[in-house]
């Protein structure tokens, strides 16, 4: 079914999924920032990744991204190295959206020929994406004028847009009015009843809870917890994670 939605290219270009890691391990001035054995990313759903700040999430994201490389260990995208060839169909959504200069459609469109759409095809898509996103009005404004609200849903329709097999969102509704983090929500959970695999980060656990399949707890760099999200919410099975839930500051 996702073949329909895939562009040539992408199409042409291997899976990606599972992503895999295996031993990773970054180090800062003697403290450990990252310390995970192993890890994976496969299947379907969306995985939340969730634990107090500084617990290596966004660290994680982005070295599982192949954007950051750990002191040791390695992360493979379906048994390989992340290389150019397959970003086509890997997204990626920063906790502050980096848009181009140019309107809220444009930027779009030219995601969309970046994975190898054509200009009308790519047009139509555009329309479409900003339509779900809830932007049309806006189609034409430029990007820097949008509010962080609209940046941030813009951010989602544009990869969402060129859809990827794999997603990762840092925090897409951090600073968003309840109307526009009900709009986002709503746009993963579509995604990924249509098959993208999506994994994001949340300090918010009802919206975890709302739209998490399956629930990783990090603090201090590890995984401390990755179980289903009625699981690891009903019965977690470490001190910390039973505290992080109550709302008790992990340090
Ligand atoms: N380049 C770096 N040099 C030194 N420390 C770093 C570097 N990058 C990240 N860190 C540290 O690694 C730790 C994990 O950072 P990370 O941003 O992954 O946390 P997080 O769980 O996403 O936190 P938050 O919920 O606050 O966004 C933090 O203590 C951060 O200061």
């Amino acid at each position: 079914m996702r073949d329909a939605h895939r562009s040539p290219l992408q199409t042409a270009t291997k899976p990606i999924l599972p992503v895999t890691a295996e031993r990773l391990f970054v180090r800062r001035k003697g403290r450990v920032l990252l310390d995970v054995p192993s890890l994976t990313i496969g299947g379907t759903g969306t995985t939340v990744l969730v634990g107090p700040n500084g617990a290596g999430k966004s660290l994680l994201l982005n070295v599982m991204a192949g954007l950051r490389r750990p002191d040791s260990g390695v992360v493979l995208w379906n048994g390989v190295r992340p290389d150019r060839q397959r970003y086509c169909r890997f997204g990626m959504v920063l906790q502050r959206p980096v848009l181009l200069r140019r309107s809220a459609r444009s930027n779009i469109e030219y995601a969309l020929r970046s994975v190898g759409y054509g200009n009308a095809e790519a047009r139509e898509r555009a329309g479409h994406a900003l339509e779900a996103a809830g932007l049309s009005a806006l189609m034409n404004s430029s990007a820097r004028v949008l509010s962080g609200g609209e940046m941030q849903r813009l951010a989602l329709a544009r990869a969402l847009a060129t859809a990827p097999d794999l997603l990762f969102l840092d925090e897409p509704t951090s600073s968003l009015d309840p109307a526009s983090t009900q709009t986002i929500e709503a746009m993963v959970k579509d995604a990924s009843k249509g098959g993208m695999r999506i994994v994001l980060i949340a300090h918010d656990l009802a919206q975890a809870r709302r739209i998490g399949d399956e629930i990783i707890f990090m603090h201090r760099g590890k995984v401390v917890e990755h179980a289903p999200t009625d699981r690891f919410f009903g019965s977690p099975a470490t001190a910390e994670a039973n505290d992080f839930i109550s709302g008790k500051i992990l340090i």
